[in-house]
């Protein structure tokens, strides 16, 4: 097996797949053995984030399925080790009877929710666990239920999400309204999609996942983490010479924009340092600040052999920027298309329909919505809408957020894990583009670069963030430390003297 297909990433998966997945292994175990594995890795992260539990005040919103009889066996152990726990009850008449039963004979306090004691015994809580609805829930939260996420926003404790936050959609990240917002969600079987990416993300907290001895099939959406990008980025070798590790072509900034040219090849240059050519009119301005490119202020086709190119941010939408744009999509090389070359990609999208070398779109929500898949919008199913112009192009769409999305048109897709809304400032497209572009001139396929790319963007904007406010050329700054970062301490051997 290659380290490539060894490095696949954590699996993401709908409730539609976890539901299934549950199916054979409720008929293989003993009835509720499922939900005591649920509630008991439940309890153990509970424990954890308590630490002292003895007399201290737990409440658990407990809806009317299973994810509410996980908070209330979950509940009943953390009162077997001393905490005051009340269950705050959405349907007094609809409630997993077992748990139920089991919580009361643990010493746990029962109310119905429109009790006049339940907004105290949230807000004052330690730690409110919601259990109200789980990969069983749909549509918008309904009032008894909003009402006690509001309250659990608004109380001290710890908030605590069982599976999914309740008014999350598990398998999308979307949200109808309200919904409840979690600092941790523990997880049972698979890490859901929606934990991850759209306002799921936010409201998830940080995921913890519990093996419930669950065999899921392959994940067709999955997240890198620092090994499986570091197993992406193979550092030159004994062999290398300054072509050999892929060289990128820059087409960015203008004369009246050179700042997009600087920052998209300094990108590229940080990541992936053997050679980075630039054509362009900012060519005086990238020359001054990156002596180290190769740089022509003519077309691309002057610029020299390169194995990718990048067109687009800053490069205006005039006649002569129309003609750059099919010059580089008329190639056999994989490119990466950004900003205004999308804008112009939209009014012409057959220039890439038929091309055979890979093709990245890196969209931000308005030029998506410029393409004739994209009309509409985004939507609240981030994947989905990456996937749909994907495939309606035939090419790789990186859909930028605060969880980017990529996706090939065959509806492979990975969700960024790294970032930070620092990003959220001018130029840092440019230089996603750069590191992009880098990584798809050492021959990876354009899915694996745009979410490598995506990740590494993400870790240089988080090592940037620790100093407060970011501009994007500290990302350019940041960017060897965050590719040594995910490449970990290298084995010391003989002859080794470095630092
Ligand atoms: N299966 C297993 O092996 C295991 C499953 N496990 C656990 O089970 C969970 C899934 O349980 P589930 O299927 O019972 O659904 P669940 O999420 O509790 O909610 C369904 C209830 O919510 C209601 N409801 C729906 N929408 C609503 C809304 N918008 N606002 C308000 N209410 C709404 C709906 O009521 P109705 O529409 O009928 O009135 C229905 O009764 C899963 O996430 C995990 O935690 C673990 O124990 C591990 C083993
Ligand atoms: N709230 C956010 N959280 C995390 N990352 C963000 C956020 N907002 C934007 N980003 C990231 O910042 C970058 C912005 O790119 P883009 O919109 O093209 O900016 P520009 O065109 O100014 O370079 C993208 O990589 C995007 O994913
Ligand atoms: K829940």
């Amino acid at each position: 097996m290659t380290e490539l297909a060894r490095s696949r990433g954590i699996g993401l998966h709908t409730a539609d797949e976890v539901r299934a997945a549950e199916e054979p292994l409720l008929a293989a175990t003993a009835p509720g053995a499922l939900m005591q594995r649920a509630a008991a890795g439940l309890a153990t992260v509970c424990l954890r984030l308590l630490g002292d539990t003895y007399g201290r005040r737990v409440a658990l919103l407990v809806g009317t399925g299973n994810n509410g009889g996980d908070a209330l066996f979950a509940g009943a152990r953390l009162a077997a080790r001393g905490a005051r726990v009340s269950a705050v009850l959405l349907d007094a008449e609809r409630v997993h009877g077992p748990a139920l039963a089991a919580l009361r004979r643990a010493g746990g306090r029962v109310l119905p929710a429109g009790a006049a004691g339940v907004e105290a015994t949230v807000t004052r809580a330690d730690l409110v666990l919601d259990g109200m609805l789980g990969i069983g829930g749909s549509g918008g939260l309904r009032p008894p239920a909003a009402r006690l996420a509001g309250l659990a926003a608004n109380g001290a404790g710890i908030t605590v999400a069982v599976d999914v936050p309740s008014g999350v959609d598990a398998s999308t990240g979307a949200v109808e309204g309200a919904a409840f917002p979690a600092m941790h969600t523990v997880t049972f079987g698979a890490v859901k999609l929606g934990l991850v990416v759209g306002e799921g993300r936010s409201l998830a907290g940080q995921v913890h996942l519990v093996d419930i001895g669950l065999e899921l099939p392959a994940a067709t959406v999955r997240q890198l983490a620092d090994p499986d990008v570091a197993a992406r980025l193979e550092p030159p070798s004994a062999g290398d010479d300054k072509y050999s590790q892929g060289v990128v072509g820059i087409v960015a900034g203008s004369s009246a924009y050179p700042g997009a040219g600087v920052l998209c090849t300094g990108a590229a240059l940080r990541t992936r340092p053997g050679l980075v050519r630039y054509a362009g009119t900012a060519a005086d301005g990238v020359r001054a600040a990156w002596p180290e490119a190769i740089v022509t202020d003519g077309r691309p086709g002057d610029a020299g052999r390169v194995q990718a190119w990048v067109v687009g941010p800053g490069m205006g939408t005039d006649d002569a920027a129309r003609s750059v744009l099919a010059e580089v999509l008329a190639t056999d090389l994989p490119v990466l298309v950004d900003a205004d070359a999308l804008t112009m990609l939209a009014e012409q999208p057959e220039l890439v329909r038929n091309r055979t070398a890979g093709t990245l779109l890196t969209p931000h929500d308005g030029e998506f919505g410029r393409f004739g898949a994209g009309r509409g919008g985004v939507g609240a199913d981030r994947v989905a809408a990456a996937r749909r112009l994907a495939a309606d192009l035939g090419c790789t769409v990186l859909l930028k957020g605060d969880a980017t999305v990529v996706a090939d048109a065959d509806g492979t897709a990975f969700v960024n894990g790294t970032g930070t809304p620092w990003l959220a400032t001018a130029g840092t497209g440019d230089v996603l583009s750069g590191i992009a572009g880098a990584l798809l001139a050492t021959g990876l396929p354009a899915v694996e670069a745009g979410a490598a790319a995506a990740h590494l963007h993400g870790r240089a904007g988080q090592l940037a963030a620790r100093r407060g406010p970011l501009l994007a050329g500290d990302l350019v700054r940041r960017l060897p430390e965050a590719v040594g970062r995910v490449h970990g301490p290298g084995p010391a051997g003989l002859g080794d003297s470095g630092p």
